[in-house]
């Protein structure tokens, strides 16, 4: 028996900028956009997560949809922590006692955040009936997640694109080696694909529209081997102010992205050239693993490969890898203690 096995009640959570989700007794128990509304009179929270997402863009001016991170970092803390504790209420539900009882929660968190960053997190945490808190790298958790064995030493590359946040990391020992944290990721793409189609379609679309574009035709390169067919979509035509609906290609949404996706690029080839040669090696055999939600634009995996020219694995269920591997962590705490960012407290 380990250590930490007395301690019965687990709960990993990713908080992502556009998604958070959490196990519970090992499995995916919340999955919802990372959105909370709220009345800007009272002061009351309206919803939280999926009602919340679906509000979006469709509110009034007494109403405020809050995005509690940006970029990867918690940029409203007192946000986070009601959308948290709703959340985990909504567990309680599961099993009553758990809201009443303490437990043990893993939480990932990016790279690049800040010890206040962290601290905060570890607060909010407590402040939810958190008995040990501990933190995890992202990629590292999407690492185990997609089934890498990060202990070993030999180096694995992870690119784990998200909404706000781009992470590549190089691990080997179950230590990150060598990586960065670029502010390019899916949220980039829906604002590219909002920019062009202002700017080259004079339409206006909303947020929602936006995402449903890139889900439906989004392409990192333009000879797709079996490309999406042209979509209609709606907005508000710049000229006239009236509702419009146009046509549109993949090819145009890729032309759009493209500028965003060579920035992931050239972050990626830096942080190839600044690792050390011996596990440049180890990369050579076995290429890039890609992961987040943002992996899933089509024709990505292939585009980076040719510019790396190194083999591109894309994970299986990449917006689940980051929450399943923080969950392998916190039930196998003694064999993964190394790969914690802060231990027990
Ligand atoms: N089929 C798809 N094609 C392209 N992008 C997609 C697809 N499905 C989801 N996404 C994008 O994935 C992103 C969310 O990914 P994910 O949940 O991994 O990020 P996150 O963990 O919330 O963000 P971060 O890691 O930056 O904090 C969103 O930008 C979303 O639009």
């Amino acid at each position: 028996m380990g250590f930490f096995d007395f301690l019965n009640e687990k709960i990993a959570i990713d908080l992502g900028t556009s998604n958070t989700l959490i196990t519970y007794k090992g499995k995916i128990a919340v999955d919802n956009p990372s959105i909370i509304t709220i009345n800007q009179i009272s002061g009351k929270i309206i919803a939280v997560g999926k009602e919340a997402g679906m509000m979006r863009g469709k509110i009034n001016k007494n109403i405020k949809t809050i995005y509690p991170f940006s970029n990867g970092v918690i940029s409203n803390f007192d946000a986070t922590e009601k959308m948290l504790k709703t959340f985990i209420k909504r567990l309680s539900s599961l099993n009553s006692s758990l809201f009443f009882s303490s437990y043990n929660m893993i939480i990932a968190i990016p790279c690049g955040s800040t010890e206040v960053e962290m601290r905060a997190v570890q607060e909010s945490a407590k402040r939810l009936n958190a008995k040990n808190i501990f933190l995890i790298h992202e990629p590292i958790a999407a690492a185990i997640g997609g089934g890498i064995n990060v202990l070993e030493p030999k180096g694995n590359m992870i690119v784990d694109i998200g909404g706000g946040t781009t992470e590549i990391a190089v691990i080997s020992l179950g230590r990150i080696i060598s990586g960065q944290s670029v502010k390019i990721a899916g949220n980039t793409f829906n604002e590219d694909i909002t920019q062009y189609i202002r700017e080259f379609r004079n339409l206006h679309i909303g947020e929602s529209m936006a995402e449903k574009i890139k889900i439906k035709i989004g392409s990192a390169i333009h000879n797709l081997t079996s490309p999406p067919d042209n979509i209609q979509i709606e907005g508000r035509d710049l000229l006239t102010g009236k509702p419009q609906q146009i046509q549109l290609s993949y090819k145009e949404i890729e032309k759009s992205l493209d500028k965003s996706i060579t920035q992931i690029e050239n972050a990626i080839m830096e942080t190839l050239s600044e690792i050390p040669p011996e596990i440049s090696a180890d990369i050579y055999n076995t290429g890039i693993y890609l992961t987040g939600g943002g992996s899933m634009l089509r024709g990505l995996d292939e585009r980076l490969s040719r510019t790396t020219e190194l083999p591109v694995h894309l994970g299986e269920q990449p917006l689940k890898t980051v929450v399943k591997g923080s969950d392998i962590v916190l039930k196998n705490l003694d064999r993964y203690t190394d790969v914690l960012v802060q231990k027990r407290r």
